[in-house]
């Protein structure tokens, strides 16, 4: 299979000595939509730049669809980039700065006109197409942008932070925008950001960065359930991360010795470490029972039972909001409808199990 893209163990130096990518590996086919994600620093933009060419690889290859690109100049590489400002001409009309990239490939006129036209129509910007960026909106400019990158029809778009400048509300409906104009063009789209909740709506796929190196590959739902490290487990969802010992299996289930009692989880994978791990339960999976039914569930046998101090119970619209102590001193923050957690079944100061099918919880090498 020939890949839209492909990073083998591509690295960057800088010249000043800091290694900002490190080994980064990915294979990517045509049509996904894929996010770098991480801390500020982890490497995302310099991958990105790397992609498209500003940036020259330190070691390593990259490959689009099958031709290696480490030494073709930017303006050769099948890419576009979108820049978080977007770098928009303020002089020139939207219709020109859609047409730049054609004008400095030498397409003749007609041609261009009716490519401009085209993806005018298609991001719905032909009634301003004569007036000047800097009069218009940020979504606007933000259409401005995304039209001028995919007017010269390129096999992958490349996104900095592209709805970084807009405020949240139009990101919502931007990003909604996004996702359908990319199923529908079928362009391979690799965008930056740091925003999680961006990177889980957009992706077909998110890579995970943290200092220079990949932590993860994974599609968002997977991401959030199954985190591979602990790098992951911390950055993404709302984890509870408990450190522990493994002390046996339990037919699919790894059972842990953990400091507040033995509990269990599924491995993610093969555990290479078999000693220490870390047990990781998502909020989703917490169940919270009042103390008076500890010897009921006990009896029915349902596992991983956690004692814990509830500290803070209050309800926002529909919402109820739990903050539950555990033995350690550790809180963990759940929410749910307010049908399921009821005001005044958990008031603060009153004693409460946690609970959470071994299924849902995932243990992982510690390191
Ligand atoms: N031109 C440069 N010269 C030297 N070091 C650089 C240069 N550009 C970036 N770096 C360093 O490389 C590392 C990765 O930077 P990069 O901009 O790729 O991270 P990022 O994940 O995109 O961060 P952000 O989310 O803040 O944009 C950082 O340590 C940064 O300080």
């Amino acid at each position: 299979m020939i890949f839209d893209l492909e990073l083998n163990n591509v690295g960057k130096v800088y010249d000043n000595g800091t290694p900002a990518v490190i080994d980064f590996n990915l294979a990517v086919a045509k049509g996904e939509f894929i996010a770098f994600l991480g801390p500020s620093g982890c490497g995302k933009t310099t991958t990105l730049r790397m992609i498209a060419g500003f940036e020259s690889i330190s070691s390593g290859n990259m490959f689009i669809r099958g031709e290696r690109m480490n030494d073709v100049p930017p303006q050769r590489r099948p890419t576009s980039t979108i820049f978080q400002n977007y770098a928009l001409f303020p002089h020139m009309t939207v219709r020109r700065n859609v047409g730049y990239g054609l004008e400095v490939k030498g397409l003749a006129k007609a041609e261009r006109e009716a490519k401009v036209e085209r993806i005018l129509a298609t991001l719905d910007l032909e009634d301003i197409a004569e007036r000047k960026p800097d009069r218009l909106s940020g979504g606007q400019r933000q259409r401005i942008a995304l039209a001028r990158g995919l007017v010269v029809e390129p096999d992958i778009l490349l996104l900095d932070e592209p709805l970084g400048a807009l405020d949240a509300n139009l990101r919502k409906a931007i990003q909604n925008e996004l996702k359908l104009l990319q199923k529908s063009l079928g362009v391979t789209f690799i965008f930056v950001t740091h925003a999680q909740s961006e990177a889980l709506a957009l992706s077909d796929r998110i890579v995970v960065m943290n200092q220079g190196r990949v932590e993860q590959v994974s599609p968002p739902h997977q991401l959030y359930t199954r985190p591979n490290t602990p790098f992951v487990a911390q950055f993404i969802g709302r984890n509870t991360v408990l450190s522990g010992e493994v002390a046996g299996s339990d037919g699919d289930d790894i059972v842990v010795t953990t400091g507040i009692g033995t509990l269990s989880g599924r491995a993610n994978g093969t555990l290479a470490n078999k000693g220490i791990v870390n047990l990781v339960i998502p909020a989703e999976a917490i169940e919270v029972y009042p103390a008076a039914r500890r010897d009921a569930l006990a009896t029915a046998g349902t596992s991983n039972l956690v004692d814990a101090l509830i500290e803070r119970s209050e309800v926002v619209g529909h919402i109820a909001h739990l903050t539950a102590r555990l033995q350690d001193g550790r809180s963990v923050s759940l929410e749910a409808h307010v049908d399921k957690y009821r005001p005044g079944d958990f008031p603060a100061g009153s004693n409460v199990f946690l609970s959470w099918k071994a299924a849902e919880a995932t243990v992982i090498p510690a390191h």
